[in-house]
Parts: structure tokens; sequence; C-alpha cells
């Protein structure tokens, strides 16, 4: 279980994040959406354990993810940043592995099973025909996709994800989504997604977190979230609420004003 408490967050006189709490139960996807500047990137950092927050803190199954050591961290949590996996002259496969590195003692080169644990993962995430192929060579939808696969491999509890969609068409957009359900509903993986596109949070998220300004402004499950009212005060758009005819979750469409 993972809890925010309380969290405060100021960069000198600027106040980002003001009070944040809630708690995210093992096997869950909560999905934080929110207007440009609401905080979100800075919330996922925060509890990354990458930023400090200047009041309150983050738990993970009660201890204070600043305590922990940086590769107990990193056993139990993946996270695939906005920026994605940096341009680099190294194969798919060594990138992979990389992942792996947190369950390998210093003393230790790479075992039997992490190289078998890799090729699985390649094979599930469809990119084993990409191995030998250089990052700095690939797609966007390809590196997402190796990003993704490195994650796997890390055998995290816990999948933060900042915006996993940036730059991919619909149906690599679909496909990230849906690898990462997958790999949820099959290991109990707790995941928390910061999603710009409300429609991909609403059919993905069991619950929604919305921020404004720094604040929580509403937190539920999509129905209750997904509203017109509460998207026209914080949007400042006026939208159009559907239920989606095959998944019967709530959907935008946008009309001007
Ligand atoms: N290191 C920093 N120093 C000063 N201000 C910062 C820093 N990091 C973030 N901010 C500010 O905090 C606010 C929230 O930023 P954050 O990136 O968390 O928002 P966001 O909701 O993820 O935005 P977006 O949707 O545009 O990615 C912004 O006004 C940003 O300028």
């Amino acid at each position: 279980m993972l809890t925010v408490d309380s969290v405060t967050k100021h960069f000198s006189e600027k106040k980002v994040l003001q009070d944040i709490t809630f708690q995210v139960d093992k096997g869950t996807c909560v999905g934080i959406i929110g207007p440009n500047g609401s905080g979100k990137s800075t919330l996922l950092k925060i509890i990354s354990g990458l930023l400090t927050p200047t009041s309150g803190e983050v738990k993970c199954n009660h201890k204070n993810i600043l305590h922990l050591k940086q590769k107990t961290i990193a056993k139990k949590m993946a996270v695939l940043s906005q920026d994605g996996l940096p341009s680099s002259p190294i194969s798919v496969f060594d990138t992979v592995l990389m992942g792996r590195y947190p369950h390998i003692k210093w003393y230790q080169r790479e075992r039997a099973h992490d190289i078998e644990k890799v090729q699985d993962v390649l094979n599930l995430t469809g990119i084993s025909h990409l191995q030998n192929q250089l990052l700095d060579t690939l797609s966007g939808g390809e590196k997402q996709r190796v990003a993704i696969a490195k994650a796997m491999v890390q055998e995290p509890q816990i999948l933060l994800l900042d915006e996993p969609t940036t730059y991919l068409d619909i149906g690599h957009q679909l496909n990230i989504l849906e690898l990462v359900n997958h790999w949820q509903k099959e290991t109990g993986l707790t995941v928390i997604m910061v999603l710009h596109d409300l429609n991909l949070a609403a059919q993905y998220s069991d619950e929604l977190i919305l921020l404004n300004q720094g604040v929580i402004e509403e937190i539920g499950t999509n129905e209750e979230v997904i509203q017109k009212d509460i998207l026209e005060r914080v949007y400042e758009t006026v939208p159009e609420i559907v239920m989606h005819p095959k998944n019967h979750v709530p959907q935008i469409l946008l009309t001007s004003r």
C-alpha cells in the first residue's frame, strides 16, 4: 500500500502542492489528471523519492520512502518519466537488461535467470526483433515499449508513469496502456499514472485524482470525477460527457463555448 500524507511542496516562494493526502491500494491503477502546471509531475517525483516534500511524507508499506535505500526503492518501484529513455548508443537488449540491476549484487554478473527474464519480456512487449538495434535509432513508439520492458524486468510492485502516451499515435497509445493494464491485472501491480488525455485516463484508471493549482479538486471513481460542472470549472471549457458504448465509462466530447 502507498500512502501520500499531507504532502506540501514549495519551490522558494512558489507553492506547487498543498496538503495532498491519498492512499493507493495494492493492485489498483490511479490516474492523476489536471491542467498544465497543476503539480502532477511534481507529485509523481515526490512519490518516487526523487524530490523531497517541504512537509508531509510518502510511505510505501508504512515506511517513509526517503528512509529507504536507493536499491530498495528500485526493487519496489519503476518510474517512466515524461522525457522517456535518454538517446544512447546502447542496444535494446542491454537497455532492458539494466532493469535487472536492482536484483543483481554489485559483485555479480547477470545470471541465466536475468537473461531469460529479459528475453521473456522482449517477447511479451513485441520488441524481440529490435533487441540488437541501438536505442537512439528507434522511433518514439518503439522507445516507449523499450522503457516499459525495462520497467517490467525490474519486477516492481509499483509503477509510476508520467505521460506514457506523449508523442504516440492513437494505436500506440492504446497499445502501451493495454500492456500496462494486462501487467497490472496479472501481477497485482499498483499503477499511478499522469495522463492529459481524460478519456484514456477514465478508461484505464480504477480511481482518478484531479489536481488543480496544487490541491486535490476531486478524488474518486471515474464517474465521480468526470462530470461536466467539475471539468468546466477546472479546465474552463464546455465539455459534453457521454458514456462509452462498449466500456461504459464517461468520455468527453469537447465543444467551443
Ligand atoms: N524545480 C522547480 N523549480 C521551480 N518551479 C518548479 C520546479 N518544478 C516545477 N515547478 C513549477 O511547479 C508547477 C507545477 O509543475 P508540474 O510540472 O508539477 O506541473 P504539471 O501538472 O505536471 O504540468 P504539465 O501538465 O504542464 O506537465 C509549475 O508552475 C512549474 O513551473
